[in-house]
Protein backbone atom coordinates (compact mmCIF):
# COMPACT_ATOMS: atom_id res chain seq x y z
CA UNK A 1 0.00 0.00 0.00
CA UNK A 2 1.49 3.64 -0.94
CA UNK A 3 -0.11 6.44 1.53
CA UNK A 4 1.53 9.69 2.10
CA UNK A 5 1.93 10.86 5.38
CA UNK A 6 2.14 14.46 6.51
CA UNK A 7 4.59 14.76 9.79
CA UNK A 8 4.47 17.91 11.77
CA UNK A 9 6.80 17.42 14.88
CA UNK A 10 6.35 21.22 16.19
CA UNK A 11 8.21 21.79 19.65
CA UNK A 12 10.28 19.83 22.46
CA UNK A 13 9.90 16.53 22.84
CA UNK A 14 7.19 16.18 20.12
CA UNK A 15 10.03 16.02 17.58
CA UNK A 16 11.81 13.50 19.45
CA UNK A 17 8.58 11.39 20.09
CA UNK A 18 7.89 11.59 16.19
CA UNK A 19 11.45 11.09 15.05
CA UNK A 20 11.36 7.57 16.84
CA UNK A 21 7.87 7.01 15.45
CA UNK A 22 9.19 7.55 11.96
CA UNK A 23 11.88 4.83 12.81
CA UNK A 24 8.82 2.38 13.74
CA UNK A 25 6.48 3.39 10.48
CA UNK A 26 9.50 2.61 8.37
CA UNK A 27 9.73 -0.83 10.05
CA UNK A 28 6.37 -1.50 9.33
CA UNK A 29 7.22 -0.35 5.70
CA UNK A 30 9.96 -2.93 5.53
CA UNK A 31 7.85 -5.92 6.82
CA UNK A 32 4.26 -5.67 5.39
CA UNK A 33 6.03 -4.39 2.41
CA UNK A 34 4.68 -0.83 2.72
CA UNK A 35 5.53 2.44 0.63
CA UNK A 36 5.48 5.41 3.29
CA UNK A 37 5.98 8.95 1.90
CA UNK A 38 6.89 11.60 4.46
CA UNK A 39 6.22 14.50 4.05
CA UNK A 40 7.28 17.34 7.00
CA UNK A 41 5.27 20.46 8.07
CA UNK A 42 6.11 23.52 10.13
CA UNK A 43 4.02 24.13 13.19
CA UNK A 44 3.75 25.93 16.74
CA UNK A 45 7.29 27.68 17.92
CA UNK A 46 9.37 25.91 15.19
CA UNK A 47 7.00 27.18 12.56
CA UNK A 48 6.65 31.16 14.14
CA UNK A 49 10.95 31.34 14.36
CA UNK A 50 11.06 29.73 10.42
CA UNK A 51 8.13 31.88 9.44
CA UNK A 52 6.92 34.33 11.32
CA UNK A 53 3.43 32.28 11.36
CA UNK A 54 2.53 29.28 14.03
CA UNK A 55 0.44 27.29 10.99
CA UNK A 56 2.32 28.39 7.72
CA UNK A 57 -0.32 28.03 4.81
CA UNK A 58 2.71 25.64 3.33
CA UNK A 59 1.69 23.19 6.37
CA UNK A 60 -2.04 22.93 5.57
CA UNK A 61 -1.60 22.19 2.12
CA UNK A 62 1.19 19.57 3.01
CA UNK A 63 -1.26 18.09 5.09
CA UNK A 64 -4.08 18.24 2.17
CA UNK A 65 -2.47 16.71 -0.18
CA UNK A 66 -1.34 13.41 2.27
CA UNK A 67 -3.98 10.60 3.59
CA UNK A 68 -3.36 11.35 7.44
CA UNK A 69 -1.08 14.07 9.68
CA UNK A 70 0.95 12.53 12.46
CA UNK A 71 1.79 15.56 14.88
CA UNK A 72 3.69 16.02 18.08
CA UNK A 73 3.14 18.60 20.11
CA UNK A 74 3.36 22.59 20.27
CA UNK A 75 4.65 25.46 22.92
CA UNK A 76 7.31 25.74 25.46
CA UNK A 77 8.76 28.85 27.40
CA UNK A 78 10.95 30.77 25.09
CA UNK A 79 7.60 31.82 23.26
CA UNK A 80 5.81 31.92 26.46
CA UNK A 81 5.82 36.43 25.91
CA UNK A 82 4.55 36.29 22.25
CA UNK A 83 1.57 37.96 21.86
CA UNK A 84 -1.66 35.46 21.58
CA UNK A 85 -1.96 35.25 17.89
CA UNK A 86 1.82 34.13 17.74
CA UNK A 87 1.61 31.66 20.36
CA UNK A 88 2.38 28.24 19.27
CA UNK A 89 -0.72 26.89 20.54
CA UNK A 90 -2.61 28.76 17.95
CA UNK A 91 -1.09 26.88 15.16
CA UNK A 92 -2.33 23.78 16.79
CA UNK A 93 -6.10 24.86 17.59
CA UNK A 94 -5.66 26.56 13.62
CA UNK A 95 -5.21 23.00 11.97
CA UNK A 96 -8.14 21.42 14.17
CA UNK A 97 -10.02 24.32 12.75
CA UNK A 98 -8.75 24.37 9.28
CA UNK A 99 -9.23 20.79 9.20
CA UNK A 100 -12.71 20.53 10.76
CA UNK A 101 -11.39 18.03 13.08
CA UNK A 102 -14.05 17.93 15.78
CA UNK A 103 -14.07 14.89 16.84
CA UNK A 104 -11.15 13.86 19.17
CA UNK A 105 -10.65 10.20 20.67
CA UNK A 106 -8.69 9.08 23.19
CA UNK A 107 -8.37 5.86 24.31
CA UNK A 108 -7.25 5.01 28.33
CA UNK A 109 -6.26 1.40 28.31
CA UNK A 110 -4.54 0.03 31.40
CA UNK A 111 -1.43 -2.47 30.58
CA UNK A 112 -1.62 -5.18 33.30
CA UNK A 113 2.20 -4.50 33.28
CA UNK A 114 1.74 -1.33 33.92
CA UNK A 115 -0.54 -1.60 37.24
CA UNK A 116 2.22 -1.03 39.80
CA UNK A 117 3.19 2.12 37.30
CA UNK A 118 -0.32 3.96 38.19
CA UNK A 119 -0.74 5.95 41.28
CA UNK A 120 -4.19 4.30 41.67
CA UNK A 121 -4.30 1.22 43.13
CA UNK A 122 -4.28 -2.10 40.96
CA UNK A 123 -8.09 -3.32 41.56
CA UNK A 124 -8.97 -0.17 40.61
CA UNK A 125 -6.58 0.06 37.68
CA UNK A 126 -6.95 -3.67 36.29
CA UNK A 127 -8.98 -4.04 33.16
CA UNK A 128 -9.67 -0.27 32.53
CA UNK A 129 -10.48 0.34 28.97
CA UNK A 130 -12.85 3.12 27.82
CA UNK A 131 -12.45 6.40 25.52
CA UNK A 132 -12.83 9.71 26.03
CA UNK A 133 -14.54 11.62 23.03
CA UNK A 134 -13.45 15.37 23.09
CA UNK A 135 -15.11 18.24 21.14
CA UNK A 136 -12.34 19.63 19.66
CA UNK A 137 -13.00 22.62 17.42
CA UNK A 138 -16.01 24.55 19.64
CA UNK A 139 -16.39 25.69 23.34
CA UNK A 140 -13.89 28.08 25.01
CA UNK A 141 -10.93 27.75 23.08
CA UNK A 142 -12.85 28.99 20.20
CA UNK A 143 -15.31 31.51 21.59
CA UNK A 144 -15.31 35.34 20.64
CA UNK A 145 -14.99 37.32 22.04
CA UNK A 146 -11.94 36.41 24.50
CA UNK A 147 -10.32 39.43 25.39
CA UNK A 148 -8.99 41.50 28.30
CA UNK A 149 -11.89 44.26 29.02
CA UNK A 150 -13.71 46.54 31.69
CA UNK A 151 -16.34 45.70 33.84
CA UNK A 152 -17.51 48.50 36.55
CA UNK A 153 -14.25 50.28 35.96
CA UNK A 154 -11.95 47.52 36.66
CA UNK A 155 -9.85 45.29 34.19
CA UNK A 156 -11.11 42.06 33.52
CA UNK A 157 -11.03 39.15 31.01
CA UNK A 158 -13.55 37.08 28.94
CA UNK A 159 -13.89 34.39 27.11
CA UNK A 160 -16.67 32.61 25.52
CA UNK A 161 -18.25 29.39 25.95
CA UNK A 162 -20.38 28.82 22.53
CA UNK A 163 -21.91 25.69 21.04
CA UNK A 164 -23.81 25.61 18.11
CA UNK A 165 -26.63 22.58 18.14
CA UNK A 166 -25.07 21.16 15.44
CA UNK A 167 -22.01 20.78 16.85
CA UNK A 168 -23.19 19.37 19.70
CA UNK A 169 -24.72 16.96 17.69
CA UNK A 170 -22.11 15.31 15.64
CA UNK A 171 -19.80 14.91 18.55
CA UNK A 172 -22.66 12.95 20.20
CA UNK A 173 -22.99 10.37 17.24
CA UNK A 174 -19.34 10.11 17.01
CA UNK A 175 -19.60 9.23 20.52
CA UNK A 176 -22.95 6.70 19.99
CA UNK A 177 -21.63 5.54 17.47
CA UNK A 178 -18.55 4.63 18.80
CA UNK A 179 -20.54 2.92 21.52
CA UNK A 180 -22.09 0.63 19.34
CA UNK A 181 -18.54 -0.90 18.36
CA UNK A 182 -17.88 -1.51 22.16
CA UNK A 183 -20.10 -2.13 25.89
CA UNK A 184 -22.87 0.20 24.43
CA UNK A 185 -22.48 2.88 27.54
CA UNK A 186 -21.91 6.45 26.53
CA UNK A 187 -21.47 8.88 29.63
CA UNK A 188 -22.37 12.49 28.51
CA UNK A 189 -19.92 15.02 31.03
CA UNK A 190 -21.00 18.50 31.16
CA UNK A 191 -22.17 21.23 34.10
CA UNK A 192 -25.39 21.57 33.39
CA UNK A 193 -26.53 22.72 36.76
CA UNK A 194 -24.69 25.67 36.17
CA UNK A 195 -24.24 26.55 32.06
CA UNK A 196 -26.28 26.94 29.53
CA UNK A 197 -24.13 25.14 27.25
CA UNK A 198 -23.80 22.29 29.25
CA UNK A 199 -28.24 22.36 29.28
CA UNK A 200 -28.43 22.68 25.49
CA UNK A 201 -25.76 19.56 25.28
CA UNK A 202 -27.65 17.68 27.44
CA UNK A 203 -31.33 18.11 25.11
CA UNK A 204 -29.21 17.24 22.47
CA UNK A 205 -27.50 13.84 23.72
CA UNK A 206 -30.81 12.84 24.63
CA UNK A 207 -32.35 13.35 21.18
CA UNK A 208 -29.39 11.61 19.70
CA UNK A 209 -30.12 8.42 22.44
CA UNK A 210 -33.49 8.34 20.96
CA UNK A 211 -31.57 7.04 17.54
CA UNK A 212 -29.51 4.53 19.84
CA UNK A 213 -31.94 2.36 21.70
CA UNK A 214 -29.20 -0.25 22.71
CA UNK A 215 -26.67 1.96 24.04
CA UNK A 216 -27.40 3.18 27.72
CA UNK A 217 -26.97 7.02 28.00
CA UNK A 218 -26.26 8.14 31.53
CA UNK A 219 -25.46 12.25 32.19
CA UNK A 220 -22.64 13.25 34.99
CA UNK A 221 -21.50 16.53 36.19
CA UNK A 222 -17.56 17.56 35.49
CA UNK A 223 -16.94 17.83 38.97
CA UNK A 224 -18.24 14.33 39.77
CA UNK A 225 -16.54 12.40 36.44
CA UNK A 226 -13.19 14.23 38.21
CA UNK A 227 -13.60 12.66 41.51
CA UNK A 228 -15.43 8.93 39.67
CA UNK A 229 -12.52 8.68 37.18
CA UNK A 230 -9.84 7.64 39.78
CA UNK A 231 -12.81 6.56 42.42
CA UNK A 232 -14.06 3.74 40.03
CA UNK A 233 -12.43 4.29 36.29
CA UNK A 234 -13.69 0.75 35.24
CA UNK A 235 -17.70 2.02 34.88
CA UNK A 236 -16.63 3.93 32.05
CA UNK A 237 -17.19 2.66 28.25
CA UNK A 238 -17.34 6.19 26.31
CA UNK A 239 -16.77 9.43 27.94
CA UNK A 240 -18.30 12.19 25.41
CA UNK A 241 -17.70 15.79 26.69
CA UNK A 242 -16.97 19.58 25.51
CA UNK A 243 -13.82 20.84 24.30
CA UNK A 244 -12.09 22.15 28.00
CA UNK A 245 -13.44 19.30 30.25
CA UNK A 246 -12.09 16.96 28.14
CA UNK A 247 -8.69 18.27 27.88
CA UNK A 248 -8.85 18.17 31.73
CA UNK A 249 -10.12 15.25 32.18
CA UNK A 250 -8.14 13.11 29.91
CA UNK A 251 -4.76 14.58 31.42
CA UNK A 252 -5.94 13.30 34.76
CA UNK A 253 -7.51 9.71 33.22
CA UNK A 254 -3.66 9.29 31.85
CA UNK A 255 -2.50 8.31 35.44
CA UNK A 256 -4.65 5.48 35.29
CA UNK A 257 -2.00 3.81 32.82
CA UNK A 258 0.76 5.28 34.49
CA UNK A 259 1.86 8.43 32.76
CA UNK A 260 0.64 10.90 30.40
CA UNK A 261 3.79 9.60 27.91
CA UNK A 262 1.11 6.70 27.26
CA UNK A 263 -2.35 8.08 25.60
CA UNK A 264 -2.23 7.99 21.81
CA UNK A 265 -5.41 10.06 19.99
CA UNK A 266 -7.02 10.69 16.61
CA UNK A 267 -8.86 13.96 15.70
CA UNK A 268 -11.27 13.08 13.07
CA UNK A 269 -12.38 14.76 10.77
CA UNK A 270 -15.99 14.16 8.60
CA UNK A 271 -13.79 14.98 5.44
CA UNK A 272 -11.68 11.95 5.51
CA UNK A 273 -8.21 13.46 6.36
CA UNK A 274 -7.45 12.81 9.97
CA UNK A 275 -4.73 13.78 12.45
CA UNK A 276 -3.16 11.90 15.34
CA UNK A 277 -1.14 12.98 17.95
CA UNK A 278 -0.14 11.76 21.47
CA UNK A 279 -2.04 13.66 24.33
CA UNK A 280 0.93 15.13 25.98
CA UNK A 281 2.49 18.92 25.21
CA UNK A 282 5.96 19.22 24.35
CA UNK A 283 7.21 19.05 27.74
CA UNK A 284 9.64 21.21 27.76
CA UNK A 285 11.51 20.17 31.40
CA UNK A 286 12.14 17.04 29.84
CA UNK A 287 13.21 17.99 26.37
CA UNK A 288 16.60 17.31 24.67
CA UNK A 289 17.11 14.28 27.56
CA UNK A 290 15.91 11.12 25.49
CA UNK A 291 13.88 10.23 28.20
CA UNK A 292 10.35 11.10 26.88
CA UNK A 293 8.23 8.53 26.57
CA UNK A 294 7.37 7.60 22.71
CA UNK A 295 4.69 4.86 23.28
CA UNK A 296 1.71 7.62 22.89
CA UNK A 297 3.48 8.90 19.94
CA UNK A 298 4.29 5.26 18.56
CA UNK A 299 0.29 4.39 19.51
CA UNK A 300 -0.97 7.43 17.63
CA UNK A 301 0.53 5.82 14.53
CA UNK A 302 -0.98 2.32 15.02
CA UNK A 303 -4.37 4.41 15.16
CA UNK A 304 -3.33 6.31 11.89
CA UNK A 305 -2.59 2.51 10.20
CA UNK A 306 -5.81 1.45 11.76
CA UNK A 307 -8.25 4.44 11.19
CA UNK A 308 -6.89 6.09 8.04
CA UNK A 309 -5.39 2.82 6.31
CA UNK A 310 -7.38 0.14 7.61
CA UNK A 311 -4.23 -1.45 8.43
CA UNK A 312 -5.84 -3.56 11.28
CA UNK A 313 -2.99 -6.17 11.29
CA UNK A 314 -0.05 -4.21 11.03
CA UNK A 315 -2.01 -1.67 13.78
CA UNK A 316 -2.52 -4.86 16.33
CA UNK A 317 1.27 -5.55 15.44
CA UNK A 318 2.48 -1.74 16.82
CA UNK A 319 0.28 -2.51 19.90
CA UNK A 320 1.23 -5.93 20.65
CA UNK A 321 4.97 -4.97 20.41
CA UNK A 322 4.38 -2.00 22.99
CA UNK A 323 2.31 -4.81 24.93
CA UNK A 324 5.30 -7.40 24.82
CA UNK A 325 8.04 -4.62 25.32
CA UNK A 326 6.52 -3.46 28.82
CA UNK A 327 5.43 -6.94 29.97
CA UNK A 328 9.25 -7.48 29.86
CA UNK A 329 9.74 -5.04 32.41
CA UNK A 330 11.25 -2.04 30.05
CA UNK A 331 10.18 1.25 31.45
CA UNK A 332 10.86 5.01 29.92
CA UNK A 333 11.41 7.58 33.41
CA UNK A 334 8.31 8.51 33.74
CA UNK A 335 6.74 4.73 34.15
CA UNK A 336 9.82 3.68 36.48
CA UNK A 337 8.89 4.55 39.85
CA UNK A 338 12.91 5.98 40.50
CA UNK A 339 13.55 3.02 38.88
CA UNK A 340 15.77 1.47 36.44
CA UNK A 341 14.53 2.80 33.27
CA UNK A 342 15.54 2.93 29.14
CA UNK A 343 15.59 6.00 26.67
CA UNK A 344 13.55 7.38 24.58
CA UNK A 345 15.24 5.80 21.68
CA UNK A 346 16.27 2.57 23.60
CA UNK A 347 12.27 2.30 24.36
CA UNK A 348 12.15 2.15 20.38
CA UNK A 349 14.46 0.18 19.47
CA UNK A 350 12.79 -2.66 21.71
CA UNK A 351 9.23 -2.11 20.21
CA UNK A 352 11.13 -2.48 16.81
CA UNK A 353 12.94 -5.80 17.69
CA UNK A 354 9.13 -7.09 19.13
CA UNK A 355 8.02 -5.75 15.61
CA UNK A 356 10.37 -7.97 13.87
CA UNK A 357 10.25 -10.73 16.43
CA UNK A 358 6.37 -11.05 16.11
CA UNK A 359 6.52 -10.81 11.99
CA UNK A 360 9.34 -13.60 12.00
CA UNK A 361 7.03 -16.01 14.01
CA UNK A 362 3.73 -14.92 11.54
CA UNK A 363 6.11 -15.73 8.63
CA UNK A 364 7.14 -19.62 10.20
CA UNK A 365 3.51 -19.77 11.05
CA UNK A 366 2.51 -18.81 7.69
CA UNK A 367 4.90 -21.28 6.03
CA UNK A 368 3.73 -24.43 7.87
CA UNK A 369 0.15 -23.46 7.72
N1 LIG B 1 -0.97 18.83 21.92
C1 LIG B 1 -0.09 19.77 22.23
O1 LIG B 1 0.68 20.20 21.41
C2 LIG B 1 -0.05 20.27 23.63
C3 LIG B 1 0.78 21.32 23.91
N2 LIG B 1 0.91 21.75 25.19
C4 LIG B 1 1.93 22.78 25.41
O2 LIG B 1 3.11 22.13 25.87
C5 LIG B 1 3.83 23.01 26.74
C6 LIG B 1 4.12 22.31 28.06
O3 LIG B 1 2.90 22.10 28.73
P1 LIG B 1 2.74 21.28 30.08
O4 LIG B 1 1.64 21.89 30.82
O5 LIG B 1 4.06 21.13 30.74
O6 LIG B 1 2.20 19.84 29.61
P2 LIG B 1 2.98 18.61 29.01
O7 LIG B 1 1.96 17.62 28.60
O8 LIG B 1 3.95 19.03 28.00
O9 LIG B 1 3.80 18.01 30.26
C7 LIG B 1 3.19 17.76 31.52
C8 LIG B 1 4.10 16.84 32.35
O10 LIG B 1 4.07 15.53 31.80
C9 LIG B 1 5.35 15.10 31.42
N3 LIG B 1 5.25 14.42 30.12
C10 LIG B 1 4.48 14.80 29.08
N4 LIG B 1 4.66 13.97 28.05
C11 LIG B 1 5.56 13.06 28.44
C12 LIG B 1 6.17 11.93 27.81
N5 LIG B 1 5.87 11.59 26.54
N6 LIG B 1 7.07 11.22 28.50
C13 LIG B 1 7.36 11.54 29.76
N7 LIG B 1 6.81 12.59 30.43
C14 LIG B 1 5.94 13.33 29.76
C15 LIG B 1 6.18 16.38 31.30
O11 LIG B 1 7.56 16.12 31.49
C16 LIG B 1 5.56 17.27 32.35
O12 LIG B 1 6.14 17.02 33.60
C17 LIG B 1 2.97 24.26 26.87
O13 LIG B 1 3.47 25.21 25.99
C18 LIG B 1 1.59 23.81 26.46
O14 LIG B 1 0.79 24.84 25.95
C19 LIG B 1 0.28 21.15 26.23
C20 LIG B 1 -0.55 20.11 25.99
C21 LIG B 1 -0.83 19.60 24.67
C1 LIG C 1 -3.20 23.99 23.16
C2 LIG C 1 -4.01 23.01 23.97
C3 LIG C 1 -5.45 23.11 23.68
C4 LIG C 1 -3.50 21.65 23.71
C5 LIG C 1 -3.98 20.61 24.68
O1 LIG C 1 -3.79 20.69 25.86
C6 LIG C 1 -4.64 19.45 24.16
O2 LIG C 1 -5.12 19.44 23.03
O3 LIG C 1 -4.76 18.45 24.90
MG1 LIG D 1 -4.27 18.88 26.93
Amino acid sequence: MKKTIALLPGDGIGREVIEVTVDVLKTIEEHYHHQFQFQYGLIGGDAIDQTGNPLPKETIETCRQADAVLLGAVGGPKWESNPVFLRPERGLLAIRKELDLFANLRPIKAFDSLLDSSPLKPEYVRGVDFVIVRELTGGLYFGKPSERTTQDGEEGAVDTLFYKRSEIKRILVSAFELAMTRKKQVTSVDKANVLESSRLWREVAEEVAKEYPEVTLKHMLVDNAAMQLISSPNQFDVIVTENLFGDILSDEASMITGSLGMLPSASLSSSGLHLYEPVHGSAPDIEGKNVANPIAAILSAAMMLRHSFGLEEEAGAIENAVKHVLGSGKRTADLAKGGPYVSTKLMTEEIKAALADDHAILNIMEAYA
